[in-house]
This record gives structure tokens, C-alpha cells and sequence, in this order.
């Protein structure tokens, strides 16, 4: 059945695809792997408003090498519906990466059209390295060619909500990562 209008089930309505204990093991366990890989360096995190904002956080606290945090925040023309990877930054990072060992983190790499413009803007900075981490993965969407370092999950083309990631902006805070009913978008 469709209809025009989104709706917005109950997150608990909504089949769980990793649970916050899920999500917090596979988190320890990048950050574990960011912290031997970055052994005695220091690191910038640079989060991309405002889905990555809470993988960030977790990340971080993670890490256990010397950090910094910022964040940029794009905005993208109806990103999955078109090709041409519009994509524009509205807000910059607040302080200079030259130099620096940068990781961009991600909620989900989806087309790729979002990481691979920050990484095309963030490589024009001049960084020492550049290294992508994300929770989610969607392979199958992808339309253009990018892969990122450090992948918490792969997943299926479906559509998520939870552990930052919305609909229509709501669920962002719901903790485990769920799977949103396709016949709830309204399209
Ligand atoms: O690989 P892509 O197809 O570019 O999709 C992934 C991006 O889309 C979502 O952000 P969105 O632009 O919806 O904004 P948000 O982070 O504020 O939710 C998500 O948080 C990623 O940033
Ligand atoms: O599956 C998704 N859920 C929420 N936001 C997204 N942005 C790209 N893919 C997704
Ligand atoms: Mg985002």
C-alpha cells in the first residue's frame, strides 16, 4: 500500500538489524584497531553532521591514542535520486588539518557521493593521511567508487534508522539499529 504521507511507527514496531550491544562491540573493536594503527600519534576525527554525531562520540571514547575532534556538514540535492553528486559544504572544519593524521567518520556509506566529496575537499587540506571509518556499509548502492577503512557492519540495501541515522529526521536517538518499513516513507 502507498500513500503521501510519511508516518512515524514506533521505533520498537521496527525489526532490530544490530542491537547497542552489537553496535558497542564492533565499535570497541575499531577503536581498538584505530588505536594500534595510530600507535604514539595524534588524530583528528572529523564527524559529518549530523548522523555521525553519535558513532562519533562513541568512537572516541574508544580511541586511545591523542585526538581531536571537528565536524563538517553538507547538504546534498536529493542525493539518492540523482547522479551528479551535487554535494555542499555548510560548514567547514574550525581548525587546519595540514599535516595532521585525519579520519573522517560516517554513520552510513551509502552512494559514496557524500564521503567521496569530503575526501576530495579534505585531501585539498593537505593532510599527513586520510582514513574513512563508518558504522554502516550499503555496498550495493554505491555510484561511485569508494571504500572506507574501518567498517562497523555491511549491510543489505535497506533502509536504517537509529544510532544517528533518521527518517525524516526523527529516530536518531533510538539506540540499536533498526529497519524502517518501507510502506511508513510515503512514496
Ligand atoms: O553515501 P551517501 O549516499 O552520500 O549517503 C550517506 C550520507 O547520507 C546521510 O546523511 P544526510 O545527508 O542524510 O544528513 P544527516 O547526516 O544529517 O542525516 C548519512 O548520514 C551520510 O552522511
Ligand atoms: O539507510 C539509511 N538510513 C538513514 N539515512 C541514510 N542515508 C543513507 N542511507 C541511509
Ligand atoms: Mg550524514
Amino acid at each position: 500500500m502507498s500513500n503521501s504521507t510519511p508516518t512515524f511507527p514506533p521505533a520498537e514496531t521496527m525489526p532490530i538489524l544490530f542491537t547497542k550491544d552489537q553496535i558497542a562491540e564492533r565499535t570497541k573493536a575499531i577503536g581498538a584497531q584505530i588505536t594500534a594503527d595510530y600507535a604514539g600519534q595524534s588524530i583528528v576525527l572529523i564527524g559529518v553532521l549530523k548522523g555521525a554525531a553519535i558513532f562519533l562520540a562513541d568512537l572516541a571514547r574508544a580511541i586511545n591514542v591523542d585526538n581531536t575532534f571537528d565536524f563538517v556538514a553538507v547538504s546534498s540535492y536529493g542525493r539518492a535520486r540523482v547522479s551528479s553528486g551535487a554535494v555542499k559544504l555548510i560548514k567547514d572544519i574550525d581548525n587546519p588539518i595540514e599535516g595532521k593524521h585525519v579520519i573522517i567518520v560516517e554513520d552510513i556509506l551509502d552512494t559514496g557521493l557524500t564521503l567521496s566529496y569530503l575526501r576530495g575537499l579534505m585531501l585539498q587540506h593537505k593532510p599527513a593521511s586520510l582514513k574513512i571509518a563508518t558504522c554502516l556499509d550499503k555496498p550495493e548502492r554505491r555510484l561511485v567508487p569508494i571504500e572506507a577503512d574501518y567498517v562497523a557492519f555491511k549491510i543489505p540495501n535497506q533502509f536504517v534508522i537509529g544510532y544517528g541515522m533518521d527518517f525524516a529526521e526523527r529516530y536518531r536517538g533510538v539506540d540499536d539499529i533498526r529497519l524502517f518499513p518501507e510502506e511508513a516513507a510515503g512514496h
